[in-house]
């Protein structure tokens, strides 16, 4: 039987990962392909319980498994630790690295139900339908870091191989292939050497598949575009942190951060998340937004069992649960049937029924 590891992390990451579990359990009852659930510490909770934010046996764990359901983690309480021991860097990317999870997708989905949640425009919101592709093991996040020989400076160092970019710009042009064959390489080459070296390579790609209308933006036009028409996009291929901000923002184009899902994929193996964080103001209170979770759950039968119609009873059951009126609180308008964060799981398990 594959196992699947849960690593809930901190803060909300506790309440939203047992919806999800809840939710792929009841998906798979009387299904002949069970999954088994194993857990493990990772982030804040790991540093309190074993002093390190990715302990060994988490990393064998997820080395092992089938698949990785993360929550999320950080949180005020690890805060002052040097960067490398925080949850984050620690844990969360050292996960991320060691697994090489190189592919980050993070759909954007309009769902009909939710265009009213939207701060935008229902004219703007009403047809998103968009994935962004998120570089996630290289950049920014990982090049070599420290303070300067003035102490008073500090540095990061934003590397791109050859290699790096052919891999996920190669998935881009092949995740547009089965859509709607438009894909937006998202940079700054206007001012970055990496981001000319990343269009270059982009440009190579492209020439293996003609029939993909290729667009390059930068990244704060990118920024503007998706907020003013966001209908224009299809799949967005983009770096590191390009990707890591524009998907909070692309988030509300949903409605609330509280919706977007994400997979992290190497090819063989996938972790997947939520793509917010363990929202610190809220943890604890039963309020937080399941949603992202389960829909990334959806994603984990989708890429890692090839479960495509259990995917889509995840996802219907949470569009019935939006359209008989049931909200969390961060999608809530006045007349909305409020529900906590375990009430929300348990209506999704409902309505899979
Ligand atoms: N993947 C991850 O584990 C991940 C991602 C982002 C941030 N973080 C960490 O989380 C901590 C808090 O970061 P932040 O406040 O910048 O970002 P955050 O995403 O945790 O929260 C931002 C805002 O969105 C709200 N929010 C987030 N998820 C929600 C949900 N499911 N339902 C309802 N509201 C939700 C929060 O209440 C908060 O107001 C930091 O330590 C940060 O490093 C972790
Ligand atoms: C917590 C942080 C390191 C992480 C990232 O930037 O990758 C998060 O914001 C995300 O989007 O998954
Ligand atoms: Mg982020």
């Amino acid at each position: 039987m594959p196992n699947v590891l849960v690593l809930p992390g901190d803060g909300i990451g506790l309440e939203i990962t047992p919806e999800a579990v809840k939710v792929l359990e009841a998906v798979l009852k009387d299904h002949p392909q069970s999954l088994k659930f194993e857990y493990g510490l990772i982030g804040g909770a790991a540093i309190d319980v074993v002093g390190k934010a990715l302990p060994d046996a988490t990393l064998e764990a997820a080395q092992a498994a089938d698949a990785i359901l993360l929550g999320s983690v950080g949180g005020p309480k690890w805060d002052t630790l040097p960067a490398p021991q925080r949850p984050e860097l620690g844990g969360l990317l050292a996960i991320r690295k060691a697994l090489g999870l190189f592919a980050n997708i993070r759909p954007v989905k309009m769902l009909p139900m939710l265009v009213d949640a939207s701060t935008l425009k229902t004219e703007v919101v009403k047809n998103v339908d968009l994935v962004v592709l998120r570089e996630l093991t290289g950049g920014l996040y990982f090049g070599e870091k420290g303070r300067g020989t003035n102490p008073r400076s500090a540095f990061d160092n934003l590397i791109y191989t050859e290699e790096e970019i052919q891999r996920i710009v190669e998935l881009g042009f092949q995740t547009a292939m089965k859509r709607r064959k438009k894909l937006c390489s998202v940079d700054k080459a206007n001012v970055l050497e990496s981001s000319r070296f990343w269009r270059e390579i982009t440009l190579e790609v492209a020439k293996n598949y003609p029939e993909v209308e290729l667009t390059h933006m930068y990244v704060d036009n990118a920024a503007m575009q998706l907020v003013r028409w966001p209908e224009q996009f299809d799949v967005i291929v983009t770096e590191n942190m390009f990707g890591d901000i524009l998907t909070d923002l692309a988030s509300m184009l949903m409605g609330s951060i509280g919706m977007i899902s994400s997979a992290s994929l190497n090819g063989s193996k996938g972790l997947y998340e939520p793509a917010h964080g363990s929202a610190p103001d809220i943890a604890g209170k039963n309020i937080a937004n399941p949603l992202a979770t389960i829909l990334s759950g959806a994603l984990m039968l989708r890429y890692s069992f090839g479960l495509e119609e259990e995917a889509q009873k995840i996802e219907r059951a949470v569009e019935q649960v939006l359209q008989e009126g049931y909200r969390t609180a961060d999608l809530a308008k006045p007349g909305d049937k409020v529900l906590g964060t375990r009430e929300m799981g348990d209506a999704v398990v409902k309505a899979l029924k």
